[in-house]
């Protein structure tokens, strides 16, 4: 049966891809500014793919422990609706740029085991959204979109106060039971609809799409 989960394609590169996730049913964008990624953009190639999105779309900056300077640089060119925050960002960091963007924050965690799970109330608290992803590995070069997944079972029967997004390994192949166990209403991806790291491919996000929304 379909299902109205919302779909955040992250780590687009190009304006074709940021039409097709759009064409296919997208709620958010996302555009990753840490250059270690392979799907880094500059905030100037973020204005132009921003500007390719069709209105309503959320688009999402996402930054790795970036300083009040980087983000300031972002946001100066490129019309961003929501800042992913991805890095060690302590829940005052996290409240202290949603005090001086006025935009909404989403912090993502990252969880490998019962342990993990603690820490989310702390950004629950003071985040708009929280992004519950797999903890990268350690010595990771990445700290997100790794293709990781974490034992979703952890997250079966819990309840938050505040919207949040489950991401973390998800595929076409996997979504529809990760949204079963978890019982997510909102799923990122990244290098799951990519052919290579970096390399987006449109049917590969209509299929992760159609998945996450039981079609
Ligand atoms: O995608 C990246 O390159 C990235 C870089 C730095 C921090 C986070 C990043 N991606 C985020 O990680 C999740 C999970 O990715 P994946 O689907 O497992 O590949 C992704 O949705 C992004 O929000």
């Amino acid at each position: 049966m379909a299902q109205d989960i919302r779909v955040k394609i992250c780590g687009l590169t190009r304006p074709d891809h940021i039409e097709a996730a759009a064409r296919a049913g997208a709620a958010y964008l996302g555009l990753v500014f840490f250059e270690r990624s392979p799907r880094n953009v500059s905030p100037a190639e973020a204005r132009d793919l921003c500007l390719a999105a069709p209105p309503g779309l959320v688009k999402v900056a996402l930054t790795v422990d970036a300083d009040d300077a980087a983000l300031d640089a972002i946001l100066a060119q490129a019309p961003i609706d929501m800042l992913q925050l991805h890095g060690h960002e302590a829940p005052e960091r996290v409240a202290a740029v949603r005090r001086r963007y006025g935009l909404p924050v989403m912090k993502a965690v990252g969880i490998a085991d019962a342990g993990d799970l603690g820490q989310l109330d702390a950004y629950m608290a003071v985040a708009d959204q929280v992004l519950i992803d797999a903890k990268p590995p350690r010595h990771s070069e990445l700290p997100g979109g790794n293709g990781l997944t974490f034992d979703w079972r952890l997250l079966t029967g819990r309840r938050w106060p505040r919207p949040w997004m489950l991401a973390g390994g998800l595929t076409a192949a996997n979504v529809a039971e990760a949204v079963r166990l978890t019982g997510a209403g909102q799923v990122d991806v990244s290098s799951g609809v990519e052919r290579a790291p970096g390399k987006k491919d449109e049917q590969m996000i209509a299929r992760f799409i159609s998945a996450a929304q039981g079609e």
